[in-house]
This record gives structure tokens, C-alpha cells and sequence, in this order.
């Protein structure tokens, strides 16, 4: 038998039978439907057949899970078989739940079902035979039932009764109708039977108890489980209508948010629109403005293009004008630039004729100069001769010293005394050039005016050329202002004075008559030569005599720096050398007295051939250039071959970076300087004639270090044959 869960109950035993499957009949355990279907053989109506197996269908509709039993919700399924609603299903499920535990049975389905069906049901169009026939059986199984009942005995009656009442049916069986004619059909029939219908019925009924137990169990499970899903459902709906509460809201909110952003962004867009609006409309005010401007400004071009039109008329008129002046002015210039050029020709002839009589008198220099090496070694032998006779008189003439109480002259004027032979070098040359004495020689070194003696008036004719009596050269001239004094004490005599005198021989040496310091001219000098400097009118005569060659680019500061160690003054805005110059001036280097006769030479281009010429038997060279004008710098190398090509590499140089007052306009950095000097062993020495600094200091190095190599160059010819080596200018 099927229990509500779906449990299948086993049919009950008798004691001591083993479990098995009697044959049917043997105390076999009756399903419900089995009594059902007992009954239907039994009572073979076609009516009820019809309506079980209706039933049964649409049990097995409902329980379309086999739990064997079905649900309210189950019910529903019938809506398609039944022409009725889902209420009246609803309904329908009530009125078969007889209990009201909400599930039905298959008993509470067939029993119920049959009735509510055939009370419920209007009749159909189905056969009424049909109906009748079943209305009919049911009389007949109601009647039957009361038939049976009605011939149980009283006691048959109290006795079923007791056994229900002992078994406790009431609660189990709804209907016990069924088991009673059972009962008493058994009774009737097998009361043997009647026994283990009784222990089965027990045995059903305390099982059925039990099932009905935990049914309720199950039911009451169920029920709080129902209560509990009902619960969760509730509150899982409940929280379903707040997510969809929440959600709705947030959408909304979404939404709104959505909508706010989209009317903000449509509120800047409008407002960006409007600006744009509004600089359209200020950028077209002011391109109004400009039009209306432009056509002001176009009808002033108007007005001044006129005004432009007469001044240019008026300017082309002037234009006219002064091209023809023009024309004038060029004829003009050409007539000067003629002029200009017959000048520039004639001074280059005067140049020319200058450099010729220069080269005629470097010629006859040269002649002059072999004479007088003639003569100076003519008068070294004499002199040497003199001198051993000087000797053999002295010893001699010993013991008669005692009568001299004066000192006689010089040596030299003892000589001169007693040979007579000796006369003075200008008497010698005058006889020989046959000049006369006392006259002052122009740079050409004519004399610059004939002076009748004792007239001092100038001869007839001017100056004309005369034969030389002292020439200024750059060769063996003595000093020239020994000249001028009428001192004319050759150098070579002053040094013989010297020699006696360094030999400590002990005569007396007559006073040189006083040098005469007044020049005889005005000029005194010749041409182009400055005052004597200073030093020069010193009372002893040099012992040594350097000629010096000033060289360096024009304006880089030569003759300003001479001006400067001759006079010391400086004179701003000096006029450039013409050819060349030259200026004397005696220092005191290491106890001695040495002459500097410095050649000034002029720095521009064309006098270039002139001054190489003084280049030759200079003693040395001063090469200099301005440190404020790289360019002079630059053309230091090309002074420095051209002297060199002139007397070879044995004449020291120094190199003079001239202006070191202008410090702030320098273009050679001391470095480069030093540099040159050392590659090509030169002295070096950066000075300012403007200030004097190092304008003696190089100088008197210079002197120095001509004296010195002199001082090796006769050391080594005494010594004979011994070369003379060239020392190095930097020391
Ligand atoms: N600041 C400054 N200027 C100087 C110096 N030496 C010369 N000068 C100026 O430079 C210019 C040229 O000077 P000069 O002595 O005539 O130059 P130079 O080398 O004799 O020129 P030439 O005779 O043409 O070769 C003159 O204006 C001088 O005043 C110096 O040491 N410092
Ligand atoms: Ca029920
Ligand atoms: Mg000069």
C-alpha cells in the first residue's frame, strides 16, 4: 500500500510464516485500489470502472512525480483535462481534502473525486443509459452495503465494532464501510481467515498508525518547512521588491544623473555657442571698424600719393640737377686725380733720385770704407810700431822723467807730437775728401748749407753736393755728434786711450777739450735727425758703438718709443717716419759706456727698399709690433726673414710688443709673443712708450748682450782661430 510520502508499505505476516509472496488470497495484503479493483470485479459495473480508472488517470495526471500524493499546485495540471477553472480546482482539491493537510490521497482522490464528480458534473451529452446505469450501481453498492449491514447481527456489529475500537481504526480508516462488509464477508465466508484478517487489519492499522504518525510528523516537517520556504519566500520576495525597489531607484537616479549631466552638457555647449556668438560678432564690429579705416586710410593714399607724385617730380628735377653736378664734380676729380698722379710721379722720382744718390753714396760708403779700413790698418801698424818705439823711448829716456813735472797728453797726442805723422782723422779725411770742418750733414749726408769761413753765411749756389768729409753711415762712422762737438776723437782712438789707460799705465791723459754742444746750424742735426738726445753731450766717449735697426710696421710706436729712451717724453699723434731716421744714445751697461745708434725706419710699405739697405752691418735688430693690431704681429715673420736675408741669423734681435698701456684693446695674447721669441731666439720684452714701462729695461738688455758677444767675439781673436760661438739672445 502506498503511504502518503510515497512509502510502500509491506503487507502484514502471521507468526512463523517465512516472508514471501503467498499465493493471492493467502492473507495477501490489500492496496486500497486492490479493494478497489476486487470490489470492481466483484461488483463488474461498467459505471464505476469507468469512473476508477478516470480517477486513477487523473490521479497519475496530477502526480505526475509518483510521489503518491498530490499537492495543490498539483491540481492545476488537471485545468486542461477538466472544463473547469483554476479556482474551482482549487475548490475541487478542498472539497477532496477531507482532512485539510493540504496533499490528497489516493482514497481522498478517488473517493472524493467520484463524488464531487457525479454531484458536481451536469449531466452530459454522455449516455444517460451511462448514468442512469452508474447512478443505479451506486444505489446498488450503497443498498448492498446497507443490505450487508443490515443482516450483520448485533453482535457481529458490536464485535466490529470492538475490534475498530481495539485497533483504533477511527483515526486511520475514513471509511470503514469497506472493511466492515469484509469483515463480514470473511465471517460469512472463511471465518478461518477472519483471524489473520484481523492481525493483518492490526498489523495495517499500527502501521498505518504509524505512517499516518509520522505522516503527521512529516506533515508538521512539512508544514514548518512550508512556513519556513513560505518565510525565506516572503522574505526573498521582500528583498526582490527591495533589490527592485533599489534598483528602480538607482535607474532613476542613474537616469536623472544621466539627464542632469546631459542638460549640463547641453547648458555649456549652449554657452560656448553664445560666446562664439559673441566673438563673431565683436571679430565683425571689428572688421567693420577696418573697413571703414582702410577706406579712410585708402582716400589719405589717395591724398598722398598725389603729394608723392609732385615730390617726385620735384625730386627728379633736383636728381637732374645734381647729376649734372656731378658730371661736374667728376671732371673736377679727375683733373685732381691727374694732378695727383704728375705729384705721386714726382715723388717718386724725388724718392728714386733719392734712392739713387743713396745708392751712390752707399757706393762710395763702401769705397770710403775700404779706404779707411786701409787706413786703420795703415795707423794700427804705425800705431803698433809708435808703440814699440813708445816703449824704447821710455826706457831710454827713463832717468830724464824726473825733469817732467806736466803730464804729457795722451798717448795718442805724444804720438801725434812726436811722430807729427799722425794727424787727426778729420784732417786726414779732409785732405782726403777735402772737406772742410764744422759743417752739418743732411741725411743725405751732404751738408746741408755751405758755409763761407767765418762768414756762417751760406756759400753761393746754396748747397750743392760737396765730397763727403763725415759721413753719417751705418758702417765705421764714429758718433756723429763728435762732429758737432769739433771733438774728433775717432772711436777707435777713444778706445786705444782706453786700452792704455785700462793697462794702468800711468801718463797723463790731456782733458779732451770740452765737446761743443751747441750744434753750428739751427738744425745741427742733419735732416730728419732729432735733438741729440741728453746722454750724448756726456763729456768721455763711448767704448762701445752698436748701430741698431728699428723695424715693425707703421704706427705700431717706433719712433714714439725711440722719442721715449732718447728724450723720455712721449708726444701723442706722431707723423709716420719718411724714409728713415736715426738717434743716438749712450747707456751705462756693466761700467761702460755704450753708444745705441738707433735707426728709425719708416714702417710703410714704400719705403721698404730703403730701409732694407740699413738693414746690412747693423749690429742688431729691434723688431716691433703693436699688441693692440694682430696684423702687425702677423708681419713680424716677414720682418724677421727680410733682416735675416740681410745679415744673415748672427745679428741678436729683440722683439718689442709695443702699446701694453691699451691692455683693454690687446689682439696678442703675451703667450703668442713669448712663443715667436722662443722659436726664433729672440729677447722679448711687451712695453709702452706712452708709459716707458720696458723701454729701458729691453733696451739696455739689448746693449748688454751686443756687449757681450763682442766682449767673446775679441776674446776669441786674440785667442786666434778660435770660432766665435753665437750665444743666444734669451740668455
Ligand atoms: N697708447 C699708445 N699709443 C702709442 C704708443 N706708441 C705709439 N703710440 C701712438 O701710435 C701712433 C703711431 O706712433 P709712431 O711712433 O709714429 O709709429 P711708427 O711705428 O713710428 O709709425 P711709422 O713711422 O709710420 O713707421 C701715434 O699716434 C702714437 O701716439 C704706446 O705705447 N701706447
Ligand atoms: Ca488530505
Ligand atoms: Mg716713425
Amino acid at each position: 500500500m502506498a503511504a502518503p510520502d510515497g512509502r510502500v508499505v509491506s503487507r502484514p505476516q502471521r507468526l512463523g510464516q517465512g516472508s514471501g509472496q503467498g499465493p493471492k488470497g493467502s492473507g495477501a495484503c490489500l492496496h486500497p485500489l486492490d479493494s478497489l479493483e476486487q470490489k470492481e470485479t466483484q461488483e463488474q459495473t461498467s459505471g464505476q470502472l469507468v469512473m476508477l480508472r478516470k480517477a486513477q488517470e487523473f490521479f497519475q495526471t496530477c502526480d505526475a512525480e509518483g510521489k503518491g500524493f498530490i499537492a495543490r499546485k498539483d491540481m492545476q495540471r488537471l485545468h486542461k483535462e477538466l472544463p473547469l477553472s483554476l479556482e474551482e480546482l482549487e475548490d475541487v482539491f478542498d472539497a477532496l481534502d477531507a482532512d485539510g493537510n493540504g496533499y490528497l490521497t489516493p482514497q481522498e482522490f478517488t473517493t472524493g473525486f467520484s463524488h464531487f464528480f457525479f454531484s458536481q458534473n451536469n449531466p452530459s451529452q454522455e449516455d444517460a443509459g451511462e448514468q442512469v446505469a452508474q447512478r443505479h450501481e451506486e444505489k446498488v453498492y450503497l443498498s448492498r452495503g446497507d443490505e450487508d449491514l443490515g443482516e450483520m447481527g448485533e453482535d457481529e456489529e458490536a464485535q466490529f465494532r470492538m475490534l475498530m475500537d481495539r485497533l483504533g481504526a477511527q483515526k486511520v480508516l475514513e471509511d470503514e464501510s469497506d472493511v466492515k462488509q469484509l469483515w463480514l464477508q470473511l465471517k460469512k465466508e472463511e471465518p478461518h481467515l477472519l483471524s489473520n484478517f484481523e492481525d493483518f487489519l492490526t498489523r495495517i492499522i499500527s502501521q498505518l498508525q504509524e505512517a499516518h504518525e509520522e505522516k503527521n510528523e512529516l506533515e508538521c516537517a512539512l508544514k514548518r518547512k512550508i512556513a519556513a520556504y513560505d518565510e525565506e519566500i516572503q522574505h526573498l520576495y521582500e528583498e526582490m521588491e527591495q533589490q527592485i525597489k533599489s534598483e528602480k531607484e538607482q535607474f532613476l537616479l542613474k537616469d536623472t544623473e544621466r539627464f542632469q549631466a546631459r542638460s549640463q552638457e547641453l547648458e555649456q555647449k549652449l554657452l560656448c555657442k553664445e560666446q562664439e556668438l559673441e566673438q563673431l560678432t565683436q571679430k565683425q564690429k571689428r572688421l567693420e571698424g577696418q573697413c571703414t579705416a582702410l577706406h579712410h586710410d585708402k582716400h589719405e593714399t589717395k591724398a598722398e600719393n598725389t603729394k608723392l607724385k609732385l615730390t617726385n617730380q620735384e625730386l627728379a628735377r633736383e636728381l637732374e640737377r645734381t647729376s649734372w653736378e656731378l658730371q661736374d664734380a667728376q671732371q673736377q676729380l679727375e683733373s685732381l686725380q691727374q694732378e695727383a698722379c704728375k705729384l705721386h710721379q714726382e715723388k717718386e722720382m724725388e724718392v728714386y733720385r733719392v734712392t739713387e744718390s743713396l745708392q751712390r753714396e752707399k757706393a762710395g760708403l763702401l769705397k770710403q770704407l775700404d779706404f779707411l779700413r786701409e787706413r786703420n790698418k795703415h795707423l794700427r801698424d804705425e800705431r803698433d810700431i809708435c808703440f814699440q818705439k813708445n816703449k824704447a823711448a821710455k826706457a831710454n829716456t827713463a832717468a830724464s822723467r824726473a825733469s817732467w813735472k806736466k803730464r804729457s797728453g795722451s798717448v795718442i797726442g805724444k804720438y801725434v807730437d812726436s811722430r807729427g805723422i799722425l794727424r787727426s782723422q778729420s784732417e786726414e779725411e779732409e785732405e782726403v775728401f777735402g772737406i772742410p770742418r764744422r759743417s752739418s750733414l743732411g741725411l743725405s749726408g751732404y751738408p746741408l748749407t755751405e758755409e763761407e769761413p767765418g762768414t756762417g753765411e751760406p756759400g753761393p749756389g746754396g748747397p750743392y753736393p760737396r765730397p763727403l768729409r763725415r759721413i753719417i753711415s751705418i758702417e765705421e762712422d764714429p758718433l756723429p755728434q763728435l762732429l758737432d762737438g769739433g771733438f774728433e776723437q775717432p772711436l777707435s782712438k777713444c778706445s786705444e786711450e782706453e786700452e792704455v789707460s785700462d793697462q794702468g799705465v800711468q801718463g797723463q791723459i790731456p782733458e779732451a777739450p770740452p765737446l761743443k754742444l751747441t750744434p753750428t746750424s739751427p738744425r745741427g742735426q742733419p735732416v730728419g735727425k732729432e735733438a741729440l738726445c741728453k746722454e750724448e753731450s756726456s763729456a768721455s766717449a763711448p767704448d762701445r758703438l752698436f748701430k741698431i735697426v728699428f723695424v715693425g710696421n707703421s704706427a705700431v710706436g717706433k719712433t714714439s718709443f725711440l722719442r721715449r729712451f732718447c728724450e723720455d717724453r712721449f708726444s701723442p699723434g706722431m707723423a709716420a717716419t719718411v724714409g728713415i731716421d736715426y738717434r743716438v744714445k749712450t747707456l751705462n751697461v756693466d761700467n761702460s759706456q755704450v753708444a745705441l745708434q738707433l735707426w728709425d725706419t719708416a714702417g710703410q710699405e714704400r719705403y721698404r727698399c730703403i730701409t732694407q739697405q740699413f738693414f746690412r752691418k747693423a749690429d742688431g735688430v729691434i723688431v716691433m709690433y703693436d699688441l693692440t693690431d694682430k696684423q702687425s704681429f702677423l708681419s713680424v715673420r716677414r720682418w724677421l726673414s727680410s733682416v735675416e736675408e740681410a745679415v744673415g741669423d748672427r745679428v741678436p734681435v729683440l722683439l718689442l710688443g709695443n702699446k701694453l698701456d691699451n691692455e683693454k684693446e690687446r689682439e696678442v695674447p703675451r703667450g703668442l709673443g713669448e712663443q715667436l721669441a722662443t722659436e726664433n731666439n729672440l729677447i722679448f720684452y711687451e712695453c709702452s712708450a706712452y708709459s716707458g714701462h720696458n723701454t729701458k729695461e729691453s733696451l739696455l738688455h739689448l746693449a748688454r748682450f751686443l756687449k757681450e758677444q763682442e766682449d767673446t767675439v775679441r776674446e776669441d781673436t786674440i785667442q786666434v782661430g778660435h770660432p766665435a760661438k753665437k750665444k743666444s739672445c734669451c740668455g
